[in-house]
């Protein structure tokens, strides 16, 4: 396994195969935080129908919109992680990305990969064990608050939709040289919904009409964003929006990552109840793991990660 970023940028300056060419790199240029990104208080989808159409309003204007929202009052209960390595149970620990061998340029982060769902994979079953059941369990709940949205049967995405759950940290060492390289390059995820724990540091940056914007680091509130098989599902209605994390000089930043994924045979298209004569489907059917195929070999770059799948 390669170094981690961690044991060795301290009396470092930018190594070369960390520097971003020009046009990708975020340069000198501040990219302030958005308010506009809807924080959403989840708390309020309990009480009452009325409160609980207007959650379902918001979070799916968000995430037409943005692709990205907050949301607090979750009910996943703050505690202190602790994660470490087991390679004998599918958890890595890597630098840069599980494609480091065939990157022409680096990123600043180390990462950790762990499998969280189905539990019996799991270590750290106390600790891990109960975030992964409590945030699965927060995602599966924003699910049926967009299905209702969508006009979409609750549980919708039961089973094979949101059957393999995984865990990532991703860890951003202070970097020399911020202007000149990125922690993630711009993406979209390739998974149906994300759902992160940005902690105090900012650093991460959305791609909305053209430009940058800050996602304000909320340490009690998740990030949650759309991945690309709920754009297609949803026929294009939701956008898997372009994201990017960036570094800085001062603060190390630590994320928390889940993913909620389709299994790799799942067919995954557009849902019939949102297609119609006059709202054709956008997208040919086919298999979660056909698709992570396609994204690992277009490396990162977003129109073409669906390009294969889209109907004229
Ligand atoms: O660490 C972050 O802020 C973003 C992480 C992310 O976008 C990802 O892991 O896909
Ligand atoms: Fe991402």
């Amino acid at each position: 396994m390669e170094t981690l970023v961690s044991s060795w940028f301290k009396d470092q300056s930018l190594p070369e195969n960390y520097v971003f060419p020009p046009e990708t790199r975020p340069g000198e240029a501040i990219v302030p935080v958005s308010k506009n990104i809807p924080i959403i208080d989840l708390g309020k989808s309990v009480v009452g129908h009325d409160h609980r159409n207007n959650t379902v309003q918001q979070i799916l204007n968000a995430a037409q919109k943005f692709g990205f929202f907050q949301v607090n009052n979750h009910g996943v209960s703050e505690r202190q992680n602790d994660y470490s390595k087991d390679p004998r149970k599918g958890c890595s620990l890597y630098t840069s990305s599980y494609n480091y061998d065939n990157e022409e340029i680096h990123f600043w982060r180390d990462n950790l990969r762990h499998p969280s769902h189905p539990l019996d994979e799991v270590i750290h079953r106390d600790v891990v064990g109960t975030y992964s059941v409590e945030v699965r369990s927060l995602s599966l709940r924003i699910l049926d608050l967009i299905c209702e949205g969508l006009g979409l049967q609750p549980g919708y995405f039961g089973d094979e939709f949101t059957n393999v759950q995984l865990l990532l940290v991703n860890h951003y060492p202070p970097c020399p040289n911020p202007s000149l390289t990125l922690g993630l390059s711009k993406h979209s995820d390739p998974n149906l919904i994300t759902i992160l724990l940005q902690g105090e540091v900012n650093g991460l940056q959305v791609f909305k009409d053209g430009q940058w914007i800050g996602v304000e680091p909320l340490p009690s509130a998740f990030v949650d964003n759309i991945g690309y098989q709920f754009q297609v599902i949803s026929n294009g209605k939701l956008r898997s929006a372009e994201h990017r994390a960036v570094t800085n000089s001062r603060n190390a930043r630590t994320t928390i990552v889940t993913f909620i994924n389709p299994s790799f045979s799942r067919i995954i298209e557009p849902a019939k109840a949102l297609v119609n004569e006059c709202k054709p489907p956008l997208y040919r059917a086919f298999r979660y793991g056909e698709f992570l195929n396609t994204y690992k070999a277009v490396k990162g770059d977003t129109e073409a990660a669906l390009k294969p799948y889209k109907l004229d």
